[in-house]
């Protein structure tokens, strides 16, 4: 697929700290292309219309050529009407004292309903990312909840740790970020994911041959998978202006595809490498004619099959967690 002459965006929890970041790269053009005219649609609860109307304001101030017009509203209904990229940015966050299982149903009562409405309102080509955490789980819900539109429509977003891990291998072997490949996460957008360098490679060279392996497993797993917490530790505030740039990159390579690479994304899986079909999880994905193809016939030694195993272990209890609860629609 390329980019349409115009594409309809719908962005939720567009006023939050994310949409802030996000919102005005879209309508610059650095997601869809120059060439292609959008038209945003935000939604947000109602408490927080105001402050997203407050964002368009300021969107219409860019005078940003690509921007046909930004609508919004607290009805997801409308919001999704005839949506051609969907990102599911709102999210219930955890707050003092809630369990998983509380979140988890939480988050379920906004991506059930959004994926109903994606179901009866997008586009036929819908594409959705979902942001808001738990992503994964999220995309699963909505994607169940959405019988009508093809799963692999449905994604979680990993890209934010693929583009982390890609930073801390550049900055340590002091290479450009441009010069590493074959890069990949597996599993849960959550400390449980697995940054893998096993078919990496930097300037040509393979990652294993030019660091040591103490180094992967005491440092560079660990920091890219609790990246997320070590910025609410410092910035004070999660991550925003990186999942922004993460959600752009995601959509962008979406639709105008990946020659000759791959990067990360949570998709539906097909039972690739042992992950049990259905589960949204993150793989090794290049994109091709529009489409998100699992990568096939990596490399998975022992030590990865492991670290994929017990992120998948995760995600499946997420899943049944929700199932539980009679949300998976
Ligand atoms: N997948 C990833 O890599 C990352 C995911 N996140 C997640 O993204 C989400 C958003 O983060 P921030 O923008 O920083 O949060 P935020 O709290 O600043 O904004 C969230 C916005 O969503 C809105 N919202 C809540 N329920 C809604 C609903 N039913 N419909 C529409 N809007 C709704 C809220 O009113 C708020 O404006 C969080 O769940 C966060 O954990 C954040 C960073 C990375
Ligand atoms: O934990 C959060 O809310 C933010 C997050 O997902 C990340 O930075 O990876």
């Amino acid at each position: 697929m390329t980019a349409q002459s115009s594409m309809t965006v719908t962005v939720t929890g567009a006023a939050g700290q994310i949409g802030y970041a996000l919102l005005f790269r879209i309508a610059s053009g650095a997601m869809l292309g120059p060439d292609t005219r959008v038209r945003l649609r935000l939604l947000e609860i109602p408490a927080a219309v105001r402050a997203a109307e407050g964002t368009a304001l300021e969107l219409s101030d860019c005078a940003f050529a690509p921007l046909d017009s930004v609508d919004v509203t607290d009805r997801a209904t409308s919001a999704f009407d005839g949506a051609d990229v969907a990102l599911l940015v709102g999210a219930r966050p955890r707050s003092a004292g809630m369990e998983r299982g509380d979140l988890l149903e939480a988050n379920a009562g906004i991506f059930g309903p959004q994926g109903r409405a994606i179901n009866d309102h997008a586009a036929d080509g819908v594409r959705v990312l979902v942001v808001g955490n738990p992503a994964n789980t999220n995309a699963l819900i909505a994607a169940a909840n959405a019988p009508d539109v093809p799963r692999d429509r449905f994604t979680a977003m990993t890209r934010l740790d693929h583009n982390r891990a890609v930073a801390q291998l550049a900055a340590k072997l002091g290479c450009r970020t441009a010069d590493v490949e074959g890069v990949t996460i597996w599993g849960n957008h959550s400390a449980s994911q697995y940054p893998d360098v096993t078919n990496a490679t930097a300037g040509g060279q393979p990652v294993s041959s030019l660091v040591d392996e103490a180094w992967l497993e005491s440092e560079f797993i660990p920091r890219v998978a609790k990246r997320g917490a070590e910025i609410i530790d410092v910035r004070g505030a999660s991550s925003a202006a990186s999942a922004a740039s993460a959600a752009i990159d995601h959509v962008r390579d979406w639709v105008h595809g990946t020659p000759g690479r791959w990067t990360s994304a949570g998709v539906v899986s097909d039972g690739s490498y042992g992950v049990p079909e259905g589960l949204v999880s993150s793989f090794p994905v290049q994109a091709v004619d529009g489409r998100w193809e699992i990568m096939q016939g990596l490399d998975v030694p022992d030590f990865s099959r492991r670290r994929i195993e017990a992120s998948v272990a995760e995600l499946e209890a997420e899943r049944d967690a929700v199932r539980v609860l009679g949300l998976l629609g």
